[in-house]
């Protein structure tokens, strides 16, 4: 049930982009490293101060002089929380720039996928990497950057204070570096790959479960729901099995960092007290070494809990960067634009194939003049329906070109692409909004007047004037919900309002009851005069009416002309119209259930 993944960045890839955001943020960076070292800084006194405290009373001395160590010490953690809050501040800052950033090159990177790869994919896991990893990466580079960059640098000066105290006492914390390198190296050496799957299970799980959303109707018509949670059952013990591994490694981890930071305290007390009995370290180096000691604890545990939100967030950047690596299907080019005087379209040489190996298209020629009515018929599965998206630039031909005005369609920016031509299919999306803003979608500045002229040439406008708020009202989920025609319908007057000069209708009309269908394509005619439309045809007329018919049979053109030369030739086309023709007496009645289908041809 699961659709082909999104590809996810490798580790280098990661390793490489955190390493420009390094180079490009680093008057930032290192403004969050100084506050924080200042900070540290100011936090390394207090053990120094408060040693010389208990060596001063151990040897005798004035009131006066312990009130001015005291004096020092109170200085000395106001000027740090102080400047503790500032890098906090400026390592936010840092996160926030960084997650904009990322967001906005997503984003972008959304918008530009191209069409073939959304629809292998699938919805689940685009929506799991838009949420569920930008959510992972926004705790990680908020909070996880600061805390990280905070915590290492602390780490590092207060080591440093304590071998400045002590050489012999720090030793002692050596100790413990050997159990918690081999820990955390255990653990990095696993988490990705867990991350990166506990990920892939949401999507699965994300994707099913909006397939179920989808096809409610048809799960509860054909009585699948049974099937469906047992499904889901099974997407949720993957993503259980899926937790629970991750969650094994942070419970071998924990332990073992925990005891590294308690340890050397210990430890310390005891060759302090040795040691300081055998006159080898001094009271204030014991006490200023035991306090530096306990203030390394919390940088390590830091480090060690933002390992955790690190990792996830690392394998969320890398799904996120693998989107903005998918190369474009287009390379727009701003200076092509087609030849207006000889604005024909042209298709040489086309071949086509979704996956290696398998062409669907094959060996396509054909050139539409402007104006002209190309019907596409041919059995299911024989390609009409990828030829049609190649006319539209949807999508670059595996070889051959397609062009307009003799300019390749995937060269032309978007915006002239689709000012040339547009696909309408069957799939019709009503967006969240007025009908104003539905309608408007190509021309968000069209007046009042233009929209109404697009829903009445569409035949919308008997059901659309019956709306208390005209244009105003609101449409789609949570709102007014279109019956499938009706948002159809929608989408046709769309395409009017955009005014595209080539349009091609891939089963445009074939959510319409035939009636009403035939009544649509009338006044849909009547409106297109002048253009050029190109319709993959599903009912006989439509191909009775056009200019020329071209007949694809297995990815090729097998006959193309127009209607009274496909008879006149006896192929395949004639003896459909034959077998269709004998059966309606002659006529071309509405209400003709007349699919083409692969028996037929
Ligand atoms: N996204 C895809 N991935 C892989 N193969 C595909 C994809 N879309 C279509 N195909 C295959 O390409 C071939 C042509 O499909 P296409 O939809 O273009 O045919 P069609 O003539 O329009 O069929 P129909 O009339 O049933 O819509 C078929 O074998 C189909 O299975």
């Amino acid at each position: 049930m699961s659709a082909t993944m999104l590809p996810i960045a490798d580790s280098a890839d990661v390793r490489s982009y955190a390493s420009d955001i390094g180079k490009r943020y680093r008057r930032q960076l290192v403004w969050v490293v100084g506050l924080a070292s200042l900070a540290t800084v100011a936090g390394l006194f207090g053990p120094r101060l408060l040693g010389e405290i208990v060596q001063a009373v151990q040897t005798g001395t004035t009131a006066g002089h312990i009130d001015a160590l005291a004096g020092l010490l109170v200085l000395a953690i106001c000027v740090q929380g102080v400047l503790t809050r500032y890098a906090y501040l400026a390592g936010k800052v840092f996160g926030e720039t960084v997650l904009a950033e990322l967001r906005e090159n997503f984003v972008d990177s959304v918008l530009d996928l191209p069409l073939s790869t959304v629809e292998r994919a699938g919805s689940g896991d685009l929506i799991n990497r838009a949420s569920r990893d930008v959510a992972a990466l926004r705790i990680a580079a908020q909070e996880g950057i600061p805390a990280v960059l905070a915590a290492v640098t602390s780490g590092v000066l207060t080591l440093a204070a304590l071998v400045l105290v002590s050489p012999l006492l720090a030793a002692v914390t050596l100790i413990t570096l050997p159990p918690s390198t081999l820990v955390a190296r255990w653990y990095l050496k696993r988490a990705r790959a867990g991350y990166l799957a506990t990920n892939a299970t949401y999507s699965t799980m994300i994707e099913n479960l909006a397939a179920t959303v989808e096809g409610a109707r048809a799960v509860e018509a054909l009585r699948l729901g049974g099937r469906h949670v047992e499904q889901t059952d099974h997407d949720i013990a993957a993503s259980y099995r899926a937790e629970r591994y991750t969650l094994g490694l942070r419970i071998v981890m924990w332990p073992v960092i925990e005891l590294c930071q308690l340890a050397p305290a210990g430890l310390i007390l005891l060759l302090g007290g040795v040691g300081y009995t055998r006159g080898w370290v001094s009271i204030a180096q014991v006490t200023a070494a035991t306090l530096y000691v306990q203030q390394l604890a919390g940088p390590v545990s830091e480090l060690a809990n933002w390992l955790d939100t690190i990792q996830t967030g690392s394998a969320s950047l890398a799904r996120l960067l693998g989107v903005t690596q998918i190369p474009a299907d287009r390379a727009a080019d701003e200076g092509v634009r087609p030849d207006a005087d000889d604005p024909r379209l042209e298709a040489s040489e086309v071949g086509f194939s979704y996956l290696p190996g398998r062409e669907v298209l094959r060996d396509i020629d054909l050139t539409v003049r402007p104006g002209e009515r190309l019907a596409m018929v041919g059995p299911s599965g024989a390609g009409k329906s990828t030829l049609g998206r190649l006319l539209a630039g949807i999508g670059a031909p595996g070889r051959g070109r397609v062009t307009v005005g003799g300019a390749s369609l995937i060269e032309l920016p978007l915006d002239e692409l689709r000012s040339q031509v547009a696909l309408v299919t069957q799939e019709h999306h009503v967006f969240v909004g007025t009908l104003r803003e539905n309608v408007a979608l190509a021309r968000p500045d069209a007046p009042d007047e233009d929209i109404h002229a697009a829903l009445a040439a569409v035949d919308a406008d008997a059901w659309t004037s019956a709306f208390d708020d005209g244009l105003d009202t609101r449409l789609g989920s949570g709102a007014l919900e279109l019956s499938a025609p009706q948002a159809q319908q929608l989408a046709l007057a769309r395409l009017v309002l955009a005014d595209p000069k080539i349009l091609v209708l891939d089963e445009a009309t074939a959510l319409l009851d035939p009636g009403a269908a035939r009544h649509l394509e009338r006044s849909l005619s009547a409106v297109l005069d002048g253009r050029t439309v190109i319709s993959i045809a599903h009912r006989l007329h439509t191909a009775h009416d056009a200019d020329r018919v071209a007949v694809i049979e297995d990815g090729r053109i097998a006959e193309l002309g127009s209607h009274p030369e496909l008879i006149a030739a006896g192929g395949a086309y004639a003896r459909l119209w034959d077998s269709w023709h004998g059966a309606s007496d002659q006529t071309l009645p509405d209400g003709q259930t007349d699919w083409l289908s692969s028996e037929a041809l």
